[in-house]
């Protein structure tokens, strides 16, 4: 017979995402996202990242009721990194930052949801 599927309890996705993004932001190896890249000082950053992301962009997001759900988040946060790896070379401080930043985010999100 079919098991009965648990409902998913969607109403505190979005405190998940607050609770990661405080952590995301407070974390030393932050400062290379917290802010919008400078693509006008950075030449060839807007050619080559399509989608810019950072993290006071996802909080602005976060607090206009942006994301609909938790994996919406994941997605942004995701890019943030994934812009990071498109940029730098892994060996240089902002591309070996993205990684510890990844990493933390990565183990930090499932330690939340294992939680529930
Ligand atoms: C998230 O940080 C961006 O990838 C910044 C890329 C960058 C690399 C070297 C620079 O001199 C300036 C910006």
């Amino acid at each position: 017979a079919k098991k009965a599927k648990k409902p998913k309890d969607s109403s505190n996705e979005l405190a998940v995402c607050r609770v990661l993004l405080a952590d995301l932001e407070a974390h030393q190896d932050a400062w290379p996202f917290l802010s919008p890249v400078r693509h006008k000082s950075v030449p060839g950053y807007r050619k080559v990242i399509k989608k810019p992301m950072d993290f006071s962009t996802i909080k602005e997001k976060l607090t206009n009721n942006l994301y609909l759900n938790l994996e919406n988040f994941i997605v942004d946060v995701n890019l943030v990194f994934n812009n990071c790896q498109r940029f730098n070379e892994d060996d240089s401080e902002i591309g070996r930052a993205g990684h510890r930043m990844r990493r933390f985010f990565d183990k930090r999100w499932t330690e939340l949801l294992h939680l529930k």
